[in-house]
């Protein structure tokens, strides 16, 4: 019998092993296993050259340095017993996903080094002194000013900074153009990560797509989310990076198809695409275009999910090209359910629903299947709270500035305004101990029923959060401060 040697990357080093062509499968995964330091319950994938899962086994092609495989450590196994902790799992798999991260980041889409090389060129403007002043930490003689037709530190009408020799408005103008800058860096560090997403959940291999097509596809979404306080780019990121969590932590690929992981994962994506900042609310009293196109009912979703579905239906985004009729048919109901599920004007109807399904779950009755998604998809939209402080806190004050935004412009308006959204009425502590109370807890609770397992994830933290708005809204009780702290 013959032996073979199957070069592969592991971590990050090259590794090698040699077996036998008729050594049972256990024997090669143990050497696998070895080799890349894994307990005996993780469970390995090994990639080929060209990034395409390939299957495990003693009938794996051998092949030299220059082609050699790509071995991760993808998940440790979550029923096992002997499996080690909680906390060394998560390790890992933080390990692994970090070098799979910096692997891909290596080889991203031209879009994502287009970005990184405006972030380089901008950190090159920066360091060069004379740029400095540009941004205004370097003061420019005035002569100079002079010579330009914009209002410079001499012009007595321009409120101008002498400290900084810029006005007002064209300082915040380059900080603002400074933070975008930035803030794109993120974005590009998102998209990738949510490149991984979809690898990892195996759908490029399940689903025949294309990476550059994922690539191509991840950057329109990313252009069609709308540079506004909350329903940005990040809370999609977020919420997807949620959706991605309950997937993993409930063990959901044991449970439901993979096609219905897609559906979530990208219905998670899409679920606020072109969100202009203002709720389906305003768009009935405005009587915006939206509100006329889709009847005042749930434009907004409706709009999202339209804009979802333009954007496949352009030949170098679609994701969904090499699928058959019916699962694209499949894929397109269920991304529709999901997002329109999003609306909170149907938020009891859909708990309902849920709620007299529990008793007799089961994953194969389409029904229940169906207001599970739903469920999954809005626990992931309205679960900032569940996050650490240190990050909900700012997306509070991120809707917040949305609310305030909108209730100012339907005082303008002589719209009706919306009583939470108004900023004489609001605070965050009043806020949040309501939302927490009557929607949060409610809607957590109920799927932790099914999924006993996320107690330790979602609802504990939204228990702590609302001690800590209970607590705020008293102190400002005491203090006599009425409804704004
Ligand atoms: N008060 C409060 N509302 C939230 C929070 N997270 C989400 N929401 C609301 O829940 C809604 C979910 O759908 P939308 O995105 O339309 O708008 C969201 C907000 O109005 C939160 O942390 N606090
Ligand atoms: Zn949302």
């Amino acid at each position: 019998m013959t032996t073979k040697v199957i070069y592969f990357m592991v971590n990050g080093r090259l590794e090698h092993a040699e077996f036998r062509t008729d050594c049972s499968l256990a024997d090669v995964k143990d050497l696998f296993r070895a080799a890349a330091e894994a307990g005996p319950h993780d469970i390995l994938k090994m990639y080929g050259a060209k990034g395409a899962v390939v299957k495990i086994s003693a009938r794996l092609a051998a092949n030299d340095v220059n082609s050699c495989y790509r071995l991760e450590v993808v998940a440790a196994d979550l029923h096992s017993s002997a499996a080690p902790t909680e906390l060394c799992k998560m390790e890992n798999r933080v390990k692994n996903l970090e070098m799979k991260v910096l692997g891909d980041a290596r080889k991203t889409s031209n879009i994502v080094s287009d970005l990184k090389s405006q972030v380089e060129s901008f950190k090159r403007k920066l360091e060069n002194v004379e740029h400095l002043s540009w941004i205004g930490l370097f003061k420019e003689p005035c002569d100079q000013q002079g010579k330009s037709d914009r209002k410079g530190p001499c012009d007595q009408q321009g409120k101008s900074d002498p400290k900084r020799g810029r006005t007002q408005p064209e300082q915040h103008a380059l900080v603002r153009r400074m933070f975008r800058h930035m803030r794109q860096w993120e974005e590009a560090e998102m998209m990738v990560l949510l490149q991984v997403m979809y690898t990892d959940l195996d759908f490029l291999t399940a689903f025949h797509i294309d990476l550059e097509v994922l690539q191509n596809f991840l950057f329109e979404v990313y252009c069609h989310y709308n540079d506004i306080p909350f329903h940005n780019f990040q809370h999609c990121f977020c919420v997807t990076q949620m959706m991605y969590g309950l997937i993993w932590l409930t063990d959901l690929r044991s449970k439901l198809e993979r096609i219905d992981l897609f559906i979530l994962l990208t219905s998670a994506l899409c679920h606020d695409l072109d969100h202009p900042g203002y709720s389906n609310v305003y768009q009935i009293n405005a009587q915006t275009d939206l509100a006329l196109r889709y009847n005042d009912i749930s434009p907004l979703e409706n709009h999202h999910c339209a804009i979802a579905f333009a954007i496949l239906a352009k030949p170098e985004c679609n994701i969904l090209k090499s699928l058959t009729c019916n699962q694209y048919k499949h894929i397109r109901a269920g991304m529709i359910k999901c997002i329109l599920a999003t609306d909170m004007a149907r938020h009891n109807e859909i708990l309902n629903k849920f709620k007299v399904t529990l008793p007799v779950f089961d994953f194969k009755t389409k029904d229940h299947k169906e207001g599970l998604m739903k469920i999954m998809v809005k626990v992931s939209d309205i679960s900032n709270e569940a996050r650490p402080m240190a990050v909900a806190e700012p997306w509070l004050d991120c809707l917040l500035q949305e609310f305030f935004n909108q209730s100012d412009t339907e005082k303008l308006k002589g719209l009706p305004v919306t009583p939470f959204m108004d900023r004489d009425k609001v605070s965050k502590p009043s806020s949040q101990t309501g939302f927490i109370r009557f929607v949060l807890l409610p809607l957590f609770t109920e799927l932790t029923k099914l999924f006993p397992c996320l107690e330790q994830h979602i609802l504990e933290p939204v228990r702590k959060a609302l001690d800590y708005y209970s607590d705020l809204e008293k102190e400002a009780k005491a203090e006599g401060g009425g409804a704004k702290p």
